[in-house]
């Protein structure tokens, strides 16, 4: 069963008058996953799509959704997919792809038939993110140590991590979507500091690999206007074109971000000192 819902996009000015129940109902995702569902939220930010499948006790096959009004769900999309679970298989038209834990498949425009598998051995998580297309390129799976890796921070700062670039166009073509995942180091609880925006395109993220009983306290906003949102392990945030995205953990964790609007230069990114937050 393919499952969603819709989001409208916010104006700063607006939501800067959020109290926490607004903020967490117009920006947070959960749950991500749900049992024998593909569980999906579409967004007016770049049309972006975030959600997850769960293959549990029976495979799961996407279905258009309403906001589409397209026959086949990828159509006129690309997606991203990666498991933060067991391993599983993604099937696309007829073409089976294995994904261990932290691997990833860009899926192309005009797939038709896409199916999510559990291996039978332990729950597979498929995290996905889909973003309008104009082009059909080709679908890859993208294995871990395909990654364009980055490290980023030190124990100083409390930031320390290691960024795995995955769906980015040095490794595969895409039209808009870019993907990839960071690992903070033991010990390090900081992303994403110092805090950026890059009003060209929007960003989600979502938090995986977080102890029991931890929480990530994600910050967004405009750089002089910052509010939070504490998060709990399998929880997704949208990230509009005005906002920073970062966060704080009681413990370390991993998380994922994807993004998708006016170009796919991932370094175009408008930094904010820290000092000058407010
Ligand atoms: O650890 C980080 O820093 C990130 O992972 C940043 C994201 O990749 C990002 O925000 C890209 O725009
Ligand atoms: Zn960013």
């Amino acid at each position: 069963m393919t499952t969603s819902e819709f989001r409208y996009a916010a104006n700063p000015a607006d939501a800067k008058t959020y109290d926490t129940q607004k903020l967490r109902d117009e920006f947070l995702i959960e749950p991500v996953f749900r049992e024998d569902e593909i569980k999906l939220t579409y967004s007016m930010y770049d049309r972006y799509i975030v959600g997850g499948a769960m293959p549990v006790k029976k495979d799961l096959v996407l279905e258009t959704i309403p906001y589409l009004k397209s026959e086949h769900f990828l159509d006129r999309r690309e997606m991203g997919v990666i498991n933060v679970g067991a391993t599983g298989t993604v099937t696309v038209d007829g073409v089976a792809y294995t994904l261990d834990k932290k691997e990833a498949l860009y899926i192309s425009k005009e797939s038709k038939e896409v199916i999510f598998s559990a291996s039978g051995e332990g729950q597979p998580l498929f995290y996905i993110n889909s973003a309008p297309a104009h082009q059909k390129f080709q679908t890859k799976k993208i294995g871990k140590n395909e990654a364009e890796v980055i490290h980023l921070g030190d124990n100083k700062s409390a930031n320390k991590r290691i960024l795995n670039k995955l769906i980015v166009n040095s490794i595969v073509e895409t039209c808009q979507l870019q993907m990839g995942l960071t690992e903070l180091v033991e010990g390090n609880i900081w992303n994403t500091m110092p805090a950026h925006t890059h009003e060209r395109r929007m960003e989600a993220y979502f938090y995986f690999d977080l102890d029991e009983g931890h929480s990530v306290c994600h910050f967004m906003g405009q750089p002089q206007e910052t509010r939070h949102i504490f998060m709990q392990n399998h929880q997704a945030v949208l990230s509009p074109e005005w906002s920073i995205h970062s966060g704080a953990g009681t413990s370390n964790y991993s998380f994922i971000w994807g993004m998708a609007g006016e170009n796919l230069d991932y370094g175009d990114m408008d930094v904010c000192p820290p000092n000058e937050m407010r």
